[in-house]
């Protein structure tokens, strides 16, 4: 699914209006009317309703709203904030209707004096500002929000919750900005939903289509998008009847050393879980019997070091190369990491301390092969890419690194993000907080380099392995709950995930 820009949404509107055709109310009436359903199903018995509606067609959908509830019974108060004396079109058309419901009550809020008090059983519904917020929030609607804010009713956001900025909000003013505890957006989900430091405020958040033109929605480019099952399914390659182990291909994983040999055992279970050919594991000594034990498909590469990886073997073999769960960042890593990088041709997975090893040592970025994919958690991210305090800022600095070294780069986190080198960022809907454990990481780092062996590009394997991952974490949490889950469920729901995937 797309995720567009806020501005480019008015093109979007322009042109459904145009081609659908649809006069613009009726398309606003047909979102409200959505959006009212939606709310009777949330709220089923009639209650006290408080609408704060702004200037634009957010206000305008708020009093739409407000009459469709009032005609089901609920109690409905709208308050009309004074932030200009013009109302938009649709909104003074809707004003007009609702004024000829008789038990609706309009006010005009034109300063904070004339704020209803809000009582934890009501309803107040979000409508002052939506796509079309240029600036922040101040004066009159601010005390309004604040007041919003402190009060302990139900806040539904039309849309999008009042003062936040459909993608950046660096430079935002966060007491100004709705909490809601439900936002109900229009056809797209919009970018900073998907961003930490926004979840307390746009709460739980809900997609309704309105029937925007598909000729548009096809046609217009965005970078953002969100993957869904239908498209990551599209996605995978089907196997064949004759196919043989060597159709898989082989892949090598370096992972391991003293105290962290289980980050090997987790990444080799994972990748052998996730259809590769062949594996060889490359481990320091003392992991030999302990991956010929817990992992008796993969065949084994032996370190000349007893604890630490020190050289890797002949690479032509291989299909493509994982490096990082558990390898530790010590000296003598750092050299063969140089080696690797100079004679590696094949696409390479680089995870935790691998990608330390590259923080520390930025030179080293010259020398990545094509393809190469990071999955770095923030922490290591903030090594690798650099620091930044919002995630609009990051994203971009996300989507530049990838460009800039050709590389696909993953940020883990609830919605994952996917940047690849073209510009794109996919962001992924699967998983959940119960994945936040030790090893999970591990995991992803194995199934992605399996799908690489298998002969997906590097962007394929990074979307459909993120993507696989957060499905067989949310498959494990719903048999073990959140805080119970570890990293091994994840690699026991891979199966159930791989077949739900391809249904
Ligand atoms: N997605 C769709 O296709 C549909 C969306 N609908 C709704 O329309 C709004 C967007 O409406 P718009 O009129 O463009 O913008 P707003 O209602 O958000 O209001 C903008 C209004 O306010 C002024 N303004 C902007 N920022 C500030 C500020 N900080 N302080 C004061 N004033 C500000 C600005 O100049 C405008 O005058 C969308 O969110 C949906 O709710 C349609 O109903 C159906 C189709
Ligand atoms: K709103």
């Amino acid at each position: 699914m797309k995720i567009f820009p806020a501005s480019k949404i008015a093109e979007i509107d322009s042109y459904t209006i145009e081609n659908e055709p649809i006069e613009s109310i009726d398309l606003m009436e047909r979102a409200s009317s959505k959006l009212f359903k939606k709310i009777l199903k949330k709220f089923p018995a009639p209650r006290n309703c408080k609408i704060f509606v702004g200037p634009g067609n957010n206000g305008g959908d708020g009093m739409a709203i407000a009459r469709m509830l009032a005609e089901k019974n609920y109690a409905v108060e709208v308050f009309i904030i004074k932030v200009t004396n013009q109302l938009s079109n649709d909104a003074e058309v809707n004003l007009q209707r609702l004024k000829l419901i008789k038990s609706v009550d309009i006010y005009e809020l034109a300063s904070i004096d004339a704020m209803p008090w809000l009582f934890p059983e009501d309803i107040v519904i979000d409508a002052i500002f939506g796509s079309g917020l240029s600036r922040p929030i101040e004066g009159v609607v601010l005390e309004v929000i604040k007041a919003i804010n402190a009060s302990e009713a139900s806040v539904v956001a039309v849309d999008i919750p009042s003062g936040l900025m459909g993608e950046d909000n660096s430079k935002n003013n966060y007491q100004g900005i709705v909490k809601a505890d439900l936002t109900l957006s229009f056809q797209f989900p919009k970018l900073a939903f998907l961003f930490p430091e926004n979840a307390e405020y746009v709460g739980e958040w809900e997609v309704l289509p309105i029937g925007l033109h598909p000729e548009i929605i096809k046609q217009e480019q965005t970078p953002y998008k969100m993957l869904n099952r239908e498209f990551v399914k599209s996605l995978l390659m089907p196997r064949k009847k004759f196919d043989h182990k060597g159709t898989y291909g082989h892949g090598l994983l370096i992972s391991g050393s003293y105290g962290k040999m289980g980050a090997a055992i987790l990444a080799s279970r994972a990748c052998l879980r996730s259809g590769i050919g062949l594996l060889t594991s490359h481990i320091p000594r003392l992991g030999y019997e302990i991956m010929q034990t817990a992992v008796p498909e993969a065949m084994v590469s032996i370190d000349r070091s007893d604890i630490i990886f020190t050289e890797f073997p002949d690479l032509s073999q291989f299909k493509a190369v994982a490096i990082g769960p558990g390898i530790d960042k010590k000296q003598n890593s750092y050299c063969a990491m140089i080696n690797l990088l100079k004679e590696i041709k094949t696409p390479m997975v680089i995870d935790a301390d691998g990608i330390n090893i590259l923080g520390e040592h930025p030179e080293l970025k010259a020398d990545l092969p094509l393809g190469s994919v990071f999955t770095p958690h923030p922490k290591e991210f903030e090594r690798l890419v650099g620091k930044s305090d919002d995630s609009f800022t990051r994203n971009n600095m996300q989507r530049k690194f990838a460009r800039e070294y050709g590389v696909t780069l993953v940020l883990k986190g609830a919605y994952t993000a996917i940047a690849c080198p073209e510009g794109s960022v996919y962001f992924n809907p699967t998983g959940n907080p119960g994945m936040a454990t030790a090893g999970s990481g591990d995991v992803l780092t194995g199934i992605i380099l399996s799908l690489l062996s298998q002969g997906y590009s590097s962007k394929v394997a990074t979307i459909i392995g993120v993507y696989l991952h957060g499905l067989a974490g949310d498959l494990a949490s719903e048999k073990v709950g959140y805080e119970a889950l570890t990293a091994s469920d994840i690699i026991d729901f891979l199966p159930k995930a791989w077949l739900k995937l391809k249904k």
